[in-house]
């Protein structure tokens, strides 16, 4: 029995047709390793299992990017800000590879790297979903942190817990040469961000999410409410007409299941409401992007493995791999 035709709106991309970037960049926080994480999840399969299983058509360049080899006497703090210029320049370019694909009408997803890479990748498929169809996109940011410091709010000047800010021009800077390339159609309305995970949330960046009513999902509200109620809510929210970028972070799950990331906070989400973050978001149909990021095998070695698995199986689930 064929099911009826149905017709997809403009926003969303080929069910076939998927670019793939893979950003091989650590220079958003201090620990080296988070740069392997790409060739890692290829290695454990990760193509084989977009392309034999999945059925989609990948369009990957075959390379690992690092994009910005800035030496560190060359890109001196600013606004406390840690490799501003190798951070921007590198998602300058990551911004243009993944519009270039969303502009196709490819499905993208980008291997990080650290999480500074979302002002990227985020950027790159908002400035093509407008283009497309003048939608904002939704951005649903699974993680245990909300990486929306300012630098003036940041207290480690790691630019990895910033990303959302400068996506929302919260934080902005005029030179061109550090974030300044970021345009207007690039940026992300803040009543259309969800969170999903927290439990690791710096003072300021508390501040910022009661001042501007952003919506997040605490662990603890996962805990009172379970993670169906919880997605029902979030993806309520967001609404169902709306083109979403999914930001996975793998931290978000506990250290037992993902120990190898740069920044592990215990109490976080199991492997299964990990998947089921992913599932229910796949669920919606409108998912257009998935970055998956802070995986780091060179952490924890004997959790590496299990760690990169753990990021493969949420890329499977937000691809439809796992639902009947
Ligand atoms: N993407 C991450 N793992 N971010 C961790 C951020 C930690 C802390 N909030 C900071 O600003 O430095
Ligand atoms: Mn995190
Ligand atoms: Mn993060």
């Amino acid at each position: 029995m064929t099911s009826a035709p149905t017709l997809q709106p403009r926003f969303l991309p080929s069910r076939t047709e998927l670019g793939l970037v893979a950003v091989g960049f650590s220079g958003g926080q201090c620990k080296d390793g988070v740069d392997a994480a790409p060739m890692a999840l290829i290695e454990a399969g990760l193509i084989t299992q977009l392309t034999s299983e999945l059925d989609f058509n990948v369009h990957y360049d075959g390379q690992v990017h690092s994009y910005a080899d800035l030496r560190p006497e060359h890109d001196p703090p600013h606004r406390g800000m840690k490799n501003p210029r190798a951070v921007s320049a590198a998602t300058q370019a990551l911004s243009a590879q993944v519009y270039a694909h969303a502009k196709e009408g490819r499905f993208v997803l980008t291997l990080g790297g650290d999480h500074s890479i979302a002002i990227g990748s985020v950027s790159g498929v908002q400035k093509a979903v407008r283009e497309r169809c003048g939608r904002d996109v939704a951005l649903v940011w699974v993680d245990a942190h909300a990486d929306i410091n300012t630098p003036e709010s940041s207290g480690s000047g790691n630019i990895h817990g910033m990303p959302v800010a400068f996506l929302t021009g919260l934080a902005r800077e005029e030179d061109k040469s550090m974030f300044g390339w970021l345009e207007e159609e690039g940026k992300v309305n803040l009543r259309k961000i969800v969170y999903i995970g927290l439990r690791d949330v710096d003072r300021g960046e508390k501040k910022i999410l009661r001042e501007h009513g952003i919506r997040a999902f605490s662990m603890h509200d996962i805990d009172r409410h379970g993670i169906g109620k919880v997605m029902d809510m979030a993806l309520g929210w967001i609404g169902s007409d709306t083109p979403i970028h999914l930001s996975f972070d793998v931290d978000a799950l506990d250290p037992m299941w993902a120990p190898s990331t740069g920044t592990p906070v215990r109490g976080g989400l199991t492997l299964r409401e990990g998947d089921f973050i992913a599932e229910c978001v796949h669920e919606t149909g409108n998912l257009v992007a998935l970055d998956l990021v802070e995986v780091n095998p060179s952490l924890e070695i004997t959790g590496a493995q299990e760690t990169v698995r753990a990021g493969n199986s949420i890329i499977r689930c937000a691809l439809g791999d796992t639902l009947l």
